[in-house]
Formats: structure tokens, sequence, C-alpha cells
């Protein structure tokens, strides 16, 4: 874990001094669209995404490239699981993990010198998802809310598929519902996790499960996050619901309740986690290891646990 400062790899955990224990998460550099209006035009096999398949910011962009119909416009390359001292590292013959691949386009070994290719002085850390033009050799994007948006919709004359999950009528109530569940959800599992005083987690998990409550109340009433129809919100949602029971229960914390103990969460995590398409864009077995094996901070043994037994696959109701 690290980042690259001035072009140079520098091997360094989060720095929580500064926030008080706290967990900070910094706002991504390339923000760069894709349309019409933009230097970054919709053509086929233009882009590559670079992803990992244990990360949930990285695992909605997978979400929308699957549902709507991008795979073969856009290339992907999946970094091995382990992200240790010299951070993101592609799978190699030496070094394998089912899953995960080489970087296809220029075979480099880490995901830094993506980074460093785009902006060889950069300052940055050096995060997935990542999205590449190989026209312009630029890196167009580097925030997943931006790459969903982008997936959402410009691509969508090339592909004939037009299905919207950010529709404009209800842009509204997707905005208000993703803040609540980025600050307190998405990001909450990571300032519990990533904490380094007793009330910096203690702050951060007691938001976080209010938060679960508020959610497991709105699904008590409506079928997904905003209503009768599947938004983005509920894709934001879902991946960091699935990794909840396997990982942030036990390795950052988050263990006042589980997914499991919430009769409607757990039933709309199952009722998404089956939708068409979605079940293989899931990897536990790349989630567990990265989170476990990575963060040597919090498990220096970097021993994986063996369960829990899950059951995304059982009956729904909702
Ligand atoms: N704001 C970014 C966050 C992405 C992010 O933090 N990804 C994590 C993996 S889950 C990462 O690559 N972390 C490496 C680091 O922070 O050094 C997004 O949503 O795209």
């Amino acid at each position: 874990m690290g980042l690259l400062v001035d072009g140079k790899w520098q091997d360094q955990w989060y720095d929580t001094k500064k926030s008080g224990g706290k967990f900070v998460r910094q706002a991504s550099q390339f923000t760069h669209s894709i349309g019409p209006d933009s230097e970054f035009q919709a053509q086929s096999g233009r882009y590559h995404l670079y992803v990992s398949l244990a990360c949930p910011w990285a695992h909605r962009t997978l979400i929308l490239r699957k549902l709507k119909q991008l795979e073969e416009h856009i290339s992907v390359s999946v970094v091995h699981p382990d992200m240790l001292d010299k951070g993101w590292q592609f799978a190699t013959a030496e070094n394998p993990f089912p899953e995960a691949t080489e970087d296809h386009l220029f075979g480099a070994s880490h995901l830094h010198e993506i980074y460093t290719r785009a902006e060889p002085e950069i300052t940055t850390r050096v995060t997935v998802p990542l999205l590449w033009d190989k026209k312009t050799q630029q890196i167009v994007n580097n925030e997943s809310s931006q790459i969903l948006r982008i997936f959402n919709s410009a691509f969508d004359e090339l592909t004939g598929n037009s299905d919207d999950y950010y529709p404009e009528a209800l842009r509204s109530e997707i905005d208000e519902i993703n803040d609540f569940v980025y600050d307190n959800i998405n990001n909450g599992v990571y300032k519990s996790g990533f904490a380094t005083t007793q009330e910096a987690y203690s702050e951060a998990v007691a938001a976080l499960f209010s938060a679960l409550d508020k959610v497991e109340d709105i699904l008590s009433k409506q079928r997904y996050l905003v209503g009768t129809q599947i938004t983005e919100g509920d894709w934001r949602l879902f991946t960091t619901l699935v990794r909840f029971d396997a990982v942030y229960v036990g390795h950052f914390k988050c263990n006042i309740k589980r997914i499991e103990d919430y009769p409607n969460l757990s039933n709309y995590l199952r009722e998404l986690y089956q939708y068409p398409g979605i079940a293989e864009t899931v990897n536990l077995e790349h989630i567990k290891r990265h989170y476990y094996y990575s963060h040597t901070m919090i498990n220096p043994t970097q021993v994986i646990p063996v369960g829990p037994e899950l059951n995304l696959d059982g009956p729904w109701q909702r």
C-alpha cells in the first residue's frame, strides 16, 4: 500500500494522525467524460478498464459494463487481489491468481506504471477503477461514480441498449440516497475498518448501523431504494452489501449485526445477486483474499477466515 509522489512510488499506509484517527478518502483526480462534447468519443474498442474484483468501487463499474452490454466494446484487465508494498499488481506466470490477469495493454507489473505512463510526475493514490483511452494514451476517469454515469448512457448508440439506471425523473432522489449511502455505508465500512482510535471507530460504526437500519426501513416499504425501479443507487449499495458478511463484519469490525440479520436487506441482497448477469461479477475469493491478506496493519498474520457460509443463491421474497 502506498502512493505516487512526483511520479515516484512511496510505500506508506493511510495517514490518520492529522485527522484524529479518522480515515479520510481523497478525491479522484481524473474526471473526464465520454461523449460528443468531449475529446473522448464513444467508440468500440477504444477504452480499457482496470479493475480489482475485490474492490467495491471497481465492482460497480463492472456491473454497469455487464448490464449495459459493454463487454465487447470495453476491454478489461483484472489486478491480483494482493495489494502489497508496491500497491496493485498484475498477475504473472510466477504469481497467478484465478481470474486475475496480466496488464493486457502494456504488460506492466504494477498499476502505478499506468498512472505514470499518463503523467510521469503525478502525485496520487493509485486506485481502481481506472478507465484508460487507448487512442490518446490518457486516463479518462478514475472515479467510479462518474464511470457509472458514462457507462449508463455514453455508448447507447453503439450498443442499442438504452436501459437507464439514472433516469431524469428520479435524479434528485437518487442523488440524495447516494450521498447518504456513500457517506455512511459504502465509505462507512472503510471509516470503521481504517479508524485508528476507539472514538473514530465507534463514531463510524454507529453511523453505519443507523444507516443500515434506515435502509432496512426503506426496503420494508418499497422494492428498491427509490421505489419500484432498479437504479444505480441499488447497484452502488449492492457492492458493499455483498462484501459485508464475508469481510466487513470481521475484518473491519462492523459487527453489530450481519446483513443476514436484516430481513429486508438480506432478501434484497439475494434478489440483486441473482439479477441476470450479476452473480458472475461477484468473486468472493478475490474479495476475502484482498482484504485479509493486503491490510497487514489490521491483520498482520494474513490468515484468511474459512467462513462464513453465505446464502446468496437462496430463495428471496420482495
Ligand atoms: N473514489 C474512488 C475510490 C476507489 C478506491 O479507493 N479504490 C481502492 C480499492 S477498493 C484502491 O484502489 N485503493 C488503493 C489506495 O487507496 O491506495 C472511486 O470510487 O473510484
